[in-house]
């Protein structure tokens, strides 16, 4: 039977268009649009047709359901409001209050902001963002009533005697450098614009892995460098910090500490303390301090958030600060790359610290800043190598530097401008062109390479702040919170009391963590030697008094067990045992036989330590008073006992040798092996030595 054929239109459409939702399917390769997409993605391609008269003659496909003109009406739904709660007046002021006093506190931390509404929070500070609440502050009688009071613009002056004077005192005061909106003809002139090796650790790139670390980090440690903790310090971040991420702990590592003298490093201490805790430290596999300190400090920071499976440090700051120096001190191997180039690190790095605390590493970020371009190169930030004219910012480094550590570092007496120093420094170096003249690009590059590796001693003076030994603030907080009545009253606590009490318990917590951190600043190992006015005498206790390096010893000693620690929890983690040996365990301890290894390996390491800084240049190294007594000490018995062993074998071998040619009556020994003897004789001739020897 023949099959009818089929007349009307059929509802399938057999196009292969990419549009088609119907199309067959493996017409489009394996990556097809599934039938939902292609029909929105066609919702979205429509186009209503209109005739002549604007009349739809073709709707939208939605648009059919209703007729033109109908004021359509969006049907409220529940499911809008479901995660809304009503509260109080009084209770979200309280909330506001309370939360606020806790936010400004550096030394305390909301913990599991998600939970609470700190919208609320946010609302009320970024007043211009929010509605006017009239109502917070006048009823609606004294607004709106029969009663309502007009208001007045508040003024700072109540007469226009007063406004005036006002007027001309800021006219006076104006300084139209600092105008940013003034507009000014243009002359024609404009500043070159920057070298693109001066825009580095600015771009898009490295600002998104700085967010990067900043999101993933529990705890941030933005790292300073010594010689210059404000400059290499970004306050924009801090304070971004402070409001969009305040959970987040942040830090300060006063890296490089042993470039400057060790007044200086306590007093930036006790001035950065004063915002957020600080610690100083010497990054180096061999010769570190503070590690110990930090470590503690990340481990106590990992018993804060036990309810966490790990947390995270993020290492932040200026390129070339030594974040990764930093990381790699407290891993005690190479883990990150360091160079003394900026911008070493290219992208974030994760590292394992513990099995609970990770460091990430992240690459230096320039903050924006008016620095110049001479700034920017002595802060570090630019390779040498790439300056086009290193020259122009010599006469920085010698305007910065103390003439007396040019003299001593480069052996340059005197000179007249930074011309005439480079052409001395380029003389007696030797660095000459064809026709001898004196290459200045090459020894200008030289003097900025030792600018950036520290090798010229240099700092920024603290702001007199009194060295702060105690952390004075954090006991008055103690204090404080001790004296609080929720503190006191425990047995009837309320749930919400309840939580305010935990709160208090990681307040304490906190600070507990600060307060066990001492730092003994008299161990730093100071490389540079500086002159006497810069070694002011200031008075320190804690160093010259024996019970605080008692303290020290014990808290080293207890550090050690965190190294162990560290290094057992990664072995276990990771494969790496090699690391782990590098540190005795307790029962090696004991035995006298390791300590006097030990021993003998710290004096060599600093030995080592010694030869290198000489070699590099520094004049003189500075070494803990004790420490250096103690590690002298015991080197001048070693070399004494050594040059004795040596005077004694010496004289043994004399005494062989002496008899042996007076006996033999041989004159020079080397001489009878040195003569060609050949075949026969000279085999003869040794068993004649040989029998002779015997005899
Ligand atoms: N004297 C001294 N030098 C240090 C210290 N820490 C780091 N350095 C040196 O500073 C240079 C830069 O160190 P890095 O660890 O690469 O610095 P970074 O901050 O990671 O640099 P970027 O990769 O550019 O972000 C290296 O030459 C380090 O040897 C320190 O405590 N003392």
């Amino acid at each position: 039977m023949v099959k009818p054929k089929f007349k009307g239109k059929s509802s399938i459409n057999p196009s292969s268009s990419s549009s088609n939702p119907d199309r067959v399917k493996g017409a489009g390769g394996n990556n097809m649009r599934d039938r939902a997409t292609i029909k929105r993605l066609n919702m979205y391609r429509q186009k209503q047709r209109c005739n002549s008269r604007g009349k739809v003659i073709k709707p939208l496909q939605y648009q059919s359901t209703v007729a033109p003109g109908t004021v359509a009406r969006v049907e409220p739904n529940i499911k809008w409001f479901a995660n809304t709660r009503v509260i109080k007046q009084s209770s979200l002021q309280k909330f506001q209050e309370e939360m606020n006093a806790v936010k400004k506190d550096p030394y305390r931390v909301v913990m599991r902001q998600s939970k609470l509404p700190m919208s609320l929070l946010h609302d009320r500070i970024k007043a211009h963002n929010s509605k006017v609440h009239i109502l917070d502050t006048e009823t609606f009688e004294t607004t709106f009533g029969p009663k309502a009071q007009r208001k007045r613009p508040t003024l700072s002056v109540g007469e226009l005697k007063d406004f005036a004077e006002q007027a001309e005192v800021s006219a006076q005061s104006y300084i139209s450098e600092k105008d940013r909106d003034l507009v000014s003809e243009d002359s024609g002139v404009k500043d070159e614009a920057r070298e693109e090796i001066f825009k580095k650790g600015q771009s898009k790139r490295i600002w998104g892995e700085l967010y990067k670390v900043i999101d993933s980090s529990d705890v941030i440690i933005q790292v300073l460098d010594a010689r210059d903790p404000m400059g290499t310090r970004s306050q924009s971040i801090e304070s971004y910090l402070k409001k969009e991420k305040s959970w987040k702990h942040l830090i300060f590592v006063l890296n490089k500490c042993d470039l400057i003298p060790t007044w200086v490093t306590k007093r930036w201490v006790a001035v950065l303390s004063q915002e957020y805790p600080t610690l100083a430290f010497h990054a180096s596999l061999t010769n570190s301090f503070g590690k110990g300190s930090l470590i503690q400090l990340l481990r106590q920071f990992g018993k804060l958030h036990s309810d966490k499976k790990q947390i995270s440090v993020g290492f932040i700051g200026y390129p070339n600060v030594g974040k990764s120096s930093v990381i790699n001190t407290l891993r005690s191997k190479k883990v990150c790359n360091v160079a003394p180039l900026a911008g070493e690190t290219k992208v974030w790095q994760y590292i394992t610290l513990m099995r609970r605390i990770f460091l990430i590493d992240c690459p230096g970020v320039v903050y924006p800043s008016d620095d110049s371009e001479t700034d920017i190169v002595l802060k570090g930030v630019v390779q040498v190598e790439k300056i086009r004219n290193p020259e122009d910012h010599i006469g920085a480094v010698l305007e910065r530097a103390k003439a007396e550590y040019i003299q001593k570092t480069y052996r340059i007496p005197s000179w007249s401008s930074a011309e005439d120093f480079l052409e001395k420094f380029a003389f007696r170096t030797g660095k000459l062109l064809k026709g001898g003249e004196p290459d200045l690009s090459t020894v200008s590059k030289m003097v900025l390479n030792d600018w950036q590796r520290g090798r010229i001693p240099f700092f920024v003076k603290p702001p007199g702040a009194q060295p702060m030994l105690e952390m004075p603030e954090m006991e008055t907080k103690q204090e404080e919170l001790g004296n609080r009545p929720e503190a006191q009253d425990v047995d009837g606590a309320s749930s919400s009391q309840q939580e305010d009490q935990k709160l208090l318990r990681q307040n304490e917590e906190m600070q507990k963590i600060f307060s066990n951190v001492k730092q003994n600043f008299g161990k730093i190992n100071v490389a540079p030697e500086f002159s006497e006015e810069d070694l002011v005498p200031v008075e320190i206790p804690d160093i010259l008094d024996p019970s605080w390096s008692e303290d020290e010893d014990e808290q080293d000693e207890e550090n050690e067990e965190d190294e162990e620690k560290v290094e057992e929890q990664i072995g276990e983690q990771q494969e790496e045992e090699s690391s782990v040996s590098d540190f005795p365990t307790k029962a090696e301890k004991k035995s006298t036989c390791e300590v006097n290894k030990e021993m003998d390996e710290k004096i060599a390491k600093l030995k080592h330590f010694l030869d290198r800084a000489k070699s590099k240049h520094f004049s003189a190294i500075r070494i803990p008073k004790g420490l250096s007594e103690k590690v002298f000490n015991e080197t001048t018995a070693k070399q004494n006992d050594a040059k004795n062993l040596r005077l004694e074998r010496a004289q043994k071998v004399k005494k062989v040798g002496v008899r042996y040619y007076e006996t033999h009556n041989v004159k020079n020994k080397n001489k009878t092996r040195k003569i060609p003897l050949d075949g026969k004789k000279a085999k003869r001739a040794n068993t004649d030595f040989r029998i002779k020897r015997v005899r």
